[in-house]
């Protein structure tokens, strides 16, 4: 199947975004949210506290994420990798690739922050600029099919350049398998876009609704400020 290019899209972070209104929607469970749709906890299988097996998103984002599993060809399903994540676990990931920075024997401290902030959020207990996974409103995921899951090109969470959305757009003399990955990326991507979401362009798994985000890409309001501590009352 051929599928339409991804566009390059920019989001500019230093723009000006509208103020939250926090449209005070609970979390939903994503794994009993509909068949075409699996939770394979990365950051739980990976060990880091604070993680649960069960994947969480705001009502809204849950219910436009059950649209897109939909619009899926037969045979294939949506795998979540993460959705909401505490402040712990988003400084854990933000310190663990530091490290990892520093032991590739980066030294220069912009140069760090300017790579950190392309692939982890900096955590942020402020409730108005949450941490976009802080917010219920951003989810990162995959495609599996009857042979498992599709091959996008890079393993989840590979910070390189390969990870960007676009990437295998752009390769002047593409390969037979880099069409595949081509293929594979663009039907995540244009099931989530036309289910509402946006994409983060510098990595293929994590999109976003109702962030700030989101709010820029599409002109609107962002309604998910942050939520730190889960809770029952909050889960739907
Ligand atoms: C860490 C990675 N899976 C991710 O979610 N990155 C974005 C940029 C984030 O931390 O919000
Ligand atoms: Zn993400």
């Amino acid at each position: 199947m051929n599928y339409p290019r991804i566009p390059a899209i920019h989001d500019d972070r230093t723009a000006f975004t509208p103020p939250v209104i926090e449209c005070g929607e609970a979390m939903v469970p994503l794994s009993t949210l509909s068949p075409r749709i699996t939770v394979y906890p990365a950051y739980y299988h990976l060990g880091y506290a604070g993680t649960q097996t069960e994947a969480y998103l705001r009502k809204g984002a849950a219910d436009r994420l059950a649209l897109a599993a939909e619009r899926l060809p037969d045979g294939l399903q949506l795998v979540v990798f993460d959705g909401w994540r505490s402040y712990e676990v988003q400084a854990s990931l933000y310190e663990g690739f530091r490290q990892d920075l520093l032991s590739q024997g980066w030294t220069d401290e912009e140069a760090i922050t300017r790579e950190l902030s392309k692939f982890v959020a900096k955590p942020t207990t402020d409730i108005q600029i949450p941490s976009p996974h802080l917010s219920g409103g951003a989810v990162d995921l995959t495609i599996a099919g009857p042979g498992g899951w599709l091959d996008m090109g890079t393993d989840f969470d590979d910070f390189t350049e390969l990870a960007m959305t676009r990437h295998f757009e752009e390769l002047a003399e593409p390969t037979e398998k880099d069409l595949e990955i081509q293929s594979n990326r663009r039907l995540l991507y244009h099931v989530m876009i036309s289910a509402g979401f946006t994409n983060y362009s510098h990595e293929w798994w994590h999109y976003e609704y109702g962030t700030r985000s989101w709010a820029r890409q599409t002109n609107s309001q962002p309604i998910y400020g942050g939520i730190l501590e889960m809770n029952e009352k909050i889960v739907e």
